[in-house]
């Protein structure tokens, strides 16, 4: 069988609470990933998908397991490698963009990082970047202020794939924008997975969304994985209550997406 892109083993995190019990938030989530795949995370708020998301990119440390990428174990103090290999799309596209740069140095930021580029060679790929995420040139001297939500969310891609990474975790890409540019926004990083051959974990309440857009589901709930498989046979067969509960929930006008 072809090896996983990524392997994650038994991952479980307990955050230390000032004052109260410690709070198990993640047990013993497993899953893997492939090249080119989008395996999306479902569950209800509070039932520790971000916090799977943010170990598997780096930005929180593990209590315990083991995340494996392209074969080789990563290492709780990441190497300059693995963090360029996962990339973190946030929910927030306004604030996860630095508001006193401009939009050129923001995309600088990782070119300079991973791969030294300095001038003219930097400017081509920064406009090259801002043409892949359809945002016009003439941006790039803007401040994050001076663009809309969408506009932003599509720089944080753009700052994302400036490292050209194996993967990117999307978090809520698309919860803080309204229904026709979320739509622009996912068919923007359908665009990107078609040409880069990038592997998605995307984080979603719209369970829609989710659909749409992943290979495989894996259901969450109190920090356990409750159910995992392909989207069509999570969606039309779950297996388990939890899950059947999830998909009732879906609202009655979302069913032309489902193709019974
Ligand atoms: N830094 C922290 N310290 C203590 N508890 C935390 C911390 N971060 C998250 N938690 C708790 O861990 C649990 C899981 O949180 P997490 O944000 O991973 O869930 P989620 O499924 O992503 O929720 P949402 O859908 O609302 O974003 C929640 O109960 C949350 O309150």
């Amino acid at each position: 069988m072809e090896q996983a892109l990524l392997e994650v083993s038994h991952l479980s995190k307990v955050y230390k609470r000032k004052g109260g019990p410690d709070f198990s938030a993640v047990k013993e989530v497993s899953f893997s990933l492939s090249k080119g795949e989008t395996l999306g995370i479902v569950g209800e708020s509070g039932s520790g998908k971000t916090t799977v998301a943010k170990m598997v990119a780096g930005m929180l440390p593990l209590t315990s397991g083991s995340i494996v990428l392209d074969g080789q174990p990563v290492e709780s103090r990441r190497s300059k490698n693995t963090k360029q290999n996962i990339q973190y799309i946030f929910q927030d596209p306004v604030s996860s963009l630095n508001p006193r740069l401009k939009i050129k140095d923001i995309l600088a930021e990782p070119l300079k990082l991973y791969f030294k580029l300095s001038g003219e060679a930097l400017d081509n790929r920064i406009h090259k970047l801002l043409d892949d995420v359809g945002i016009p040139k003439s941006y790039q001297d803007r401040y994050p202020k001076e663009l809309s939500g969408g506009q932003c969310q599509r720089i944080g891609i753009a700052r994302a794939l400036a490292a050209e990474p194996s993967i990117m975790v999307c978090d809520e890409p698309t919860s803080a924008l309204d229904m026709t540019i979320q739509s622009q926004i996912l068919e923007l990083l359908q665009e990107l997975q078609r040409s880069r051959g990038i592997s998605y974990i995307f984080i979603a309440h719209g369970l829609e969304v989710i659909y749409t857009i992943s290979n495989r589901v894996l259901v969450m709930k109190q920090g356990e994985v409750m159910e995992t498989g392909a989207t069509t046979q999570v969606f039309h067969s779950p297996q388990h209550a939890y899950t059947q509960t999830l998909i009732q929930s879906i609202p009655k006008i979302e069913l032309p997406y489902f193709e019974y």
